[in-house]
Order: C-alpha cells, then sequence, then structure tokens
C-alpha cells in the first residue's frame, strides 16, 4: 500500500507560503545542512570534450585524471550540444513544473490503485512515517533504450518537451560515452573498455528535479546526500540559482552555477564498482533556497540489465584486492530505490563490499 504521504506535492506545499517546512520535512538538528565551502577558492574542474578526444592532448587527459581523483565530478565544455538546445529542454521542464497540478497529474508516479512506482512525476518513494521528505518534486522517465520509453509518462505539455528531451539525450549520451572512453584510457585500459562493460543497449533514465522556494533553507534537504545509481551522470544545471553541494575530502563545497553552455558529470557507484575504486562515486546533496524556484535534468547511465557489475579484472591485483563483490546490473539499479527511501548508499545497503583484512586495509 502507498504511503499516504506519496501524494502531497512539495510545490503544493511551497504555495501555502507557510513561515516554515511541515514537519515531513524537518531534518533533526544533527543533519540539518550548513553552509558549504565556495568551490571557486579551490578551482572547480572544467573539462573540455573535444580536446580530450585528441589522443596527443596529454594536458587534457591529465586534467580529466585530477578531476576524477579529487572530486569525482566535473564540469564539461566542448560537447557539440548548442546552447539554444540545452536552454530550450530547461525551458520546457520548467513549463512542465508550472503547469495546473491536474494535468502533471496524469502522468503520476501511482497507479491508479495507489501503488508507487519510480517512473512519473511525483516525489521519492515514501516508505515509512520517519523518513524526512526532500523539498523537492521530480519527473522520472525511462529514455533508453527507446523501445521501453513509456510514452503514458512523458508529458504531452509543453509539446516540444518529448521531442528536446529525445534530441538533448542524443547529445547527452555522446557525452557519456566519450566521459566512459577517456575514463579508460586515463586507467591505461582500451578505449572501448567500460564501453564494452555498459553494452551496447545502454540503459538511460533522465530526473527532472524541482525545487520549490523554501521558507527555511535551513531546516531541510533539497535532496538528500547520495550517490548516483549510474555509471556516469550528465547533469543540466539550473544556469541561475546554485544549491548543489559535493562532499569533498570532510567538508560540503558548493558546486558553482556553471556557464550556460556547461553541463556537469558525476561518476556513479557502478563506476566505484568496476574501476574497483579507482574512480569514486562523490556525496554530493542539494541545499534548498529561499525565494528562488530551481530545476535541474540529470541523465543516469547504467549498464544492460543483464550485465554483472564486477571490478575489471586488469584493475584487481597484487597490493589491490577487489573491493566488492560480483552482483547483477538490475539487482543493484533495483536496490538504489531501497537504500535511497533510507538515505543509504545502495554499496552498503547491498553489503558489496569485500571486507578486508587488517594488512589489506592498511596498504590500501
Ligand atoms: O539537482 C541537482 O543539482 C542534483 C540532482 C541529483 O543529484 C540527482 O538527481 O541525483
Ligand atoms: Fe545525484
Amino acid at each position: 500500500m502507498v504511503h499516504q504521504a506519496q501524494g502531497q506535492m512539495v510545490q503544493e506545499v511551497a504555495a501555502g507560503s507557510l513561515p516554515a517546512p511541515p514537519s515531513r520535512y524537518v531534518l533533526r538538528k544533527e543533519d540539518r545542512p550548513t553552509g558549504g565551502v565556495a568551490a571557486p577558492e579551490l578551482a572547480f574542474p572544467t573539462v573540455d570534450l573535444q580536446r580530450l578526444a585528441e589522443p596527443g592532448d596529454v594536458e587534457e587527459a591529465g586534467k580529466l585524471r585530477s578531476a576524477l581523483e579529487s572530486w569525482g565530478l566535473f564540469a564539461v565544455t566542448g560537447h557539440g550540444m548548442p546552447e539554444s538546445l540545452l536552454e530550450g529542454v530547461r525551458h520546457a521542464g520548467m513549463e512542465f513544473f508550472h503547469l495546473p497540478p491536474e494535468e502533471k497529474l496524469r502522468h503520476a508516479n501511482r497507479t491508479e490503485d495507489g501503488e508507487f512506482q519510480p517512473e512519473g512525476y511525483g516525489i521519492d518513494r515514501v516508505d515509512t512515517d520517519e523518513q524526512v521528505l526532500d523539498w523537492c518534486d521530480r519527473l522520472y522517465l525511462t529514455v533508453q533504450p527507446e523501445e521501453e520509453r513509456r510514452a503514458q509518462f512523458w508529458p504531452a505539455r509543453p509539446p516540444s518537451l518529448a521531442r528536446l528531451l529525445h534530441e538533448y539525450a542524443l547529445g547527452s549520451e555522446r557525452v557519456a560515452r566519450r566521459v566512459l572512453g577517456a575514463m579508460a584510457r586515463a586507467l591505461g585500459l582500451g578505449e572501448g573498455f567500460f564501453l564494452g562493460r555498459v553494452g551496447d543497449k545502454v540503459a538511460s533514465y533522465a530526473r527532472f528535479t524541482f525545487y520549490p522556494p523554501c521558507p527555511r533553507p535551513d531546516l531541510v534537504h533539497g535532496l538528500k546526500p547520495h550517490t548516483d545509481n549510474s555509471v556516469v551522470t550528465v547533469l543540466l544545471l539550473d544556469p541561475d540559482v546554485g544549491g548543489l553541494q559535493v562532499l569533498k575530502d570532510g567538508r560540503w563545497v558548493d558546486v558553482p552555477v556553471l556557464g550556460r553552455g556547461e553541463l556537469l558529470v558525476v561518476v556513479g557507484d557502478e563506476m566505484e564498482i568496476m574501476s574497483n575504486a579507482a574512480f569514486r562515486a562523490p556525496t554530493h546533496r542539494v541545499v534548498a533556497r529561499a525565494g528562488r524556484e530551481r530545476m535541474t535534468l540529470a541523465l543516469f547511465y547504467q549498464p544492460e540489465p543483464h550485465r554483472d557489475l564486477v571490478p575489471a579484472e586488469e584493475l584487481v591485483g597484487e597490493g589491490r584486492p577487489a573491493r566488492y563483490k560480483k552482483l547483477g546490473a538490475k539487482t543493484f539499479a533495483d536496490g538504489f530505490w531501497d537504500a535511497f527511501a533510507l538515505g543509504e548508499r545502495t554499496i552498503d545497503f547491498l553489503k558489496v563490499k569485500v571486507e578486508q583484512e587488517p594488512q589489506e586495509l592498511k596498504a590500501a
């Protein structure tokens, strides 16, 4: 049975102009967000994908390696998508969230019997009374394989949204593929190494997230701390309003508002497993904002569901034991939803880490 809180959109709560968020959204004192450190002083990494594609460009490859090692996410330029397309899909997404509730609920992430399922429009899954809810509404869609798109969840309004998302997804997939190629090269593996493990029929999911203005951003999470359920995620941020933070060396750091033509690439859990932790998925969260709404669009790339997730043999050896157990890509992807509702990492929730002997821990 669906939890009764599942039917309440944050946008409607926010429209009530309450002086403070209802208790369902209010975090325990120790979990409340504190101010992040501004990233510019730490030189936020940017990688030019066009330069990265040139095998001789050692400097750009070095930038990628250092971004992966010290941040786990980075801005990308040179991705070939026109700014007008990014602007267009962002605009269409925002228009969707501004439609009347009854229009959006045609694509609700609940069946007529009230059962929750992840695809469609609504809030994230609510399992218990204790779960503190995030200050955001979502629209979640299967994008690839194309034959698995479920038309009933794709908004009919604005009429341009479906076409723009399709077009944007084509460009975003090229970004993901180029990044996966470069990540393999960065480890001394062949360009096609991770792409081969993901398979030809990569799975991708789009998630539009809308953060309404919040009367007390200090009390809530826009989006709770998590790592992504992906090999890599391509994120189109809001060009005007920040809020994303990444946990870096134990501190929350603000991801800057990027240029209008830039995208953000985030390493996900599946890459952490496949690379045997050579690349780690960064923990990130979103801080809510007073007085400003914000919308982002994430595309999550996952391996074909029948594939195994396992540390690459090439990255396991003397002094570098396998850190993760083998499991099915579908089992892992499905486990994400259970873990996320509890605020846990899928890797921990599904007990994917190999217990290490004390001497191995010392060497690691
Ligand atoms: O909205 C953002 O800035 C981040 C969204 C995100 O991390 C996610 O959807 O996984
Ligand atoms: Fe994320």
